[in-house]
């Protein structure tokens, strides 16, 4: 059970507003100790802007900011906080031995250089100045510079972005491998099955609120749909009238089915049709959550991994 004293950051009704436009209406956030927090939400929905202020690169205009209990852009808190932004201007002619030794002389207590380099998948790189690598190999060093001040809570936004499926996998590895130690990492992707493969708790902003908060299976259990699909000659629209089925169509030789029953809709699919093949049952998954949540958003990008 999370109690108040595990909280490491806080947003309390945070706005933000730049002129005309409010990119954060009042949002409430809260991270635990040791917990990943994915932050998911369709372009311009606030999640940048969040981090920003709880990096305290930004001020609100309204509510609280905490970092640690403090005012973010107190040293004490900043010192126990890595960071990998969409966007990092590092010198591209050092050598990502040399920015790792530069950036973990900031902190403490950081990780020995080698630890950092072989949780982040760059040990290979040490030697190579940092302009010369791939988008990437840069994204890994970056990340590599996130976690070798040890620090206690990590925030990457949209790390994955521009990783081939192998580095992907040994991020999510090493981001996994930080929160069994006992670091908070809050993680802003587009990726929903990397949300759901990694995250405690999921927040979903759209147009600078959060639309909802939860467990990966409380989010699910919002849209409690069951989707089957078989081969089958049954007519669609005769299964369309069943009770508990929420939706059928016909896919070529498939049906498909969605429905909120699903047992009761499979004993009478294998009922009404002997020779029904190739039977796959699903249970929703976060996209189909995040489609009804953000319905008036635009559509978020899935990729599978
Ligand atoms: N410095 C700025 N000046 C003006 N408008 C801004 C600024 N920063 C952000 N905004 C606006 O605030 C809103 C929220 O932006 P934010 O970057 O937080 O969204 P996001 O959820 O991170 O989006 P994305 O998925 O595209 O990164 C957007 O409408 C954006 O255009």
């Amino acid at each position: 059970m999370n109690t108040t004293s595990d909280v490491v950051a806080r947003l309390s009704g945070a706005v933000k507003r730049y002129g005309q436009l409010t990119a954060l209406d009042g949002v409430d956030l809260v991270l635990h100790r040791g917990e990943l927090l994915a932050v998911l939400g369709p372009n311009g929905a606030g999640k940048s802007t969040s981090i920003s202020l709880l990096l305290g690169l930004i001020r609100p205009d309204g509510g609280r900011v905490e970092l640690f209990g403090r005012d973010p852009q107190q040293i004490e808190a900043r010192r126990r906080i890595g960071v990998m932004l969409q966007t990092a201007m590092l010198p591209l002619t050092l050598r990502v031995g040399e920015l790792l030794r530069l950036v973990a002389s900031y902190y403490p207590n950081p990780r020995p250089l080698q630890e950092s380099a072989a949780l982040a998948g760059v040990t290979d790189l040490l030697q190579r100045p940092y302009g010369k690598l791939s988008g990437g190999q840069q994204r890994r060093v970056q990340f590599a510079l996130a976690l070798c001040g040890r620090p206690e809570l990590v925030f990457l936004d949209e790390p994955t972005v521009g990783m081939d499926i192998d580095a992907r996998q040994k991020l999510w590895a090493a981001m996994r491998s930080l929160v069994a130690e006992g670091c908070s990492v809050v993680l802003t992707t587009h990726y929903l099955e990397e949300a759901e493969a990694l995250a405690q708790r999921v927040v979903v902003m759209g147009k600078g609120r959060v639309l909802s908060e939860g467990t990966v299976d409380a989010l699910r259990a919002q849209v409690p749909l069951t989707r089957i699909r078989c081969v089958s000659d049954i007519d669609a629209s005769t299964v369309a009238n069943w009770p508990q089925v929420a939706s059928a169509e016909r896919d070529g030789a498939r049906l498909r089915i969605s429905t909120h029953a699903a047992e009761n809709v499979l004993r009478r699919l294998l009922a009404a049709d002997e020779t029904l093949s190739e039977l796959e049952v699903q249970r929703a998954g976060l996209a189909d959550v995040f489609t009804e949540l953000t319905r008036d958003e635009p559509a978020l990008e899935q990729e599978a991994a």
